[in-house]
């Protein structure tokens, strides 16, 4: 078994398009409303949390060493993501009580898990070196009680991702295989990457992939799709090379067409909420334009005129690499407004230059970029007075651990 990076339950990338909000770090339930589960689970991750490090070597320790038939369902090197599995089942076992965000989420963890080859009879196996390795951590407050508990929520956690992962594989594969069919460098470190998948690919503009490389097996990282659905099955990503970055580095120097990757299933929430008419505020740094151009596109597609303002931030004009693209949207929909917002020139930051236009209150805001920006952009947007259920953007703490 292997994860995708940790999750945020109450601002996963994966809850449902009309809840809107995306807490930077999740808030849990109310600690006065907390169950006795949640309580000894919160115990216990308060007393490892200072050698968290340790809990973590020592669990993939007793995985391998217990189960080594598992071990090829992670990555050779295991340095960059070691940790990931065991984040998610932490992060998603505190947050057991908030089952309306978790729910959907361990859903689209088990959906993800398909593509690592996951079968059910892996995560007992899994359940006990988590057990094992907290008992030993958190040995301080272990007790029968705890123990229960940990056994109570790993077992829901499991059966949500199995039930999920079950009924997703009679209508989906567990993975595409996509082949490069246009590569376009368009600046020393981004490239334009365009796939075509070997079936057909439902996805949602605002969405993301996980993506392998055939030089990195099974590491996966996410990128936003570029463009909404096409009507030829294309998919364009756009990916920066960034330093220490295998996937990232494999995709822009080294992938050409012709070349053949893998694609998990689509996931994410930043999607255009069509059931009414508010305007899109959208903010995109650097590469994380990507989405907000499908963004464009969906509007654009679905034929309502709903004023959709973009501010486009990067360090240097040069690193403005797609702006010629979204100034081409520009002159053909009158309802859409971009806006380059670059480092070197302006005297503010991206985020900041949306204070200087407005009024704000019939938009929705979207923003995709660097985790920096997305943090400094919701307080921004709080600041103009829109309300944090109407701010979309995918999980930060992903973004940290991805793009690489
Ligand atoms: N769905 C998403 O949210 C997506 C996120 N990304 C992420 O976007 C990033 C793109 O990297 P680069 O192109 O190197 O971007 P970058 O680091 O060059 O930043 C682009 C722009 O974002 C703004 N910015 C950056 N840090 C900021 C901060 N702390 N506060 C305020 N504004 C800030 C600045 O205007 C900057 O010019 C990657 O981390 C990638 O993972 C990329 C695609 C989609």
């Amino acid at each position: 078994m292997h994860a995708e990076p940790p999750p945020a339950p109450t601002a996963p990338r994966s809850h449902p398009p009309s809840s809107v909000s995306q807490a930077p770090s999740p808030a849990p339930a109310p600690r006065e409303d907390a169950s006795p589960d949640a309580v000894l689970i919160r115990r216990t991750m308060a007393t490892v949390a200072p050698v968290a490090d340790k809990v973590t070597s020592y669990f993939y320790a007793l995985l391998f060493v217990h189960h080594p038939e598992l071990r090829p369902l992670f990555p050779a090197a295991m340095d960059a993501q070691r940790d990931r599995l065991l984040k998610a089942l932490l992060t998603a076992a505190e947050h057991i009580d908030n089952t309306g965000v978790l729910v959907p989420y361990l859903q689209n963890l088990g959906r993800g898990h398909r593509k690592y080859g996951t079968e059910p009879a892996h995560y007992p196996a899994v359940g006990e070196c988590l057990i094992g390795s907290l008992s030993r951590y958190a040995e301080s407050v272990w007790s029968d009680e705890t123990e229960a508990a940990w056994v109570r929520a790993y077992t829901t956690i499991s059966q949500v991702m199995i039930d999920a992962a079950a009924a997703d594989e009679l209508r989906a594969p567990a993975w595409w295989h996509a082949e490069v069919v246009a590569h376009d460098l368009r600046t020393p470190d981004v490239a334009v990457v365009t796939v075509r998948p070997d079936q057909p690919y439902p996805f949602l503009a605002g969405q993301y992939a996980s993506v392998e490389t055939p030089w990195w097996p099974r590491i996966w990282r996410h990128y936003s799709f570029a463009s909404a659905p096409r009507s030829d099955g294309l998919l364009s990503f756009h990916v920066k090379a960034v330093p220490a970055g295998w996937v990232s580095n494999a995709l822009v120097h080294r992938a050409r067409p012709g070349d053949v990757i893998r694609l998990g299933p689509p996931a994410g929430s930043m999607t255009v909420d069509h059931s009414t008419d508010s305007g899109l505020l959208c903010l995109g740094g650097g590469t994380g334009i990507a989405p907000i151009k499908a963004l464009v596109e969906d509007v654009a597609e679905h034929g309502k005129r709903r004023p959709v303002e973009v501010f486009y931030g990067a360090r240097t004009d040069h690193d403005l690499y797609d702006i010629d693209t979204m100034l081409r949207l520009q002159q053909t929909h009158p309802w859409l407004s971009v806006r380059a917002i670059v480092d070197q020139q302006a005297n503010v930051q991206l985020p900041d230059a949306i204070r200087e236009y407005g009024p704000w209150n019939e938009f929705d805001a979207y923003l995709s970029g660097p985790p920096g920006m997305i943090r400094s952009g919701v307080d921004a947007l709080r600041g103009v007075g829109i309300p944090f259920e109407r701010i979309r953007h995918d999980s930060v703490e992903e973004l940290v651990a991805t793009g690489s």
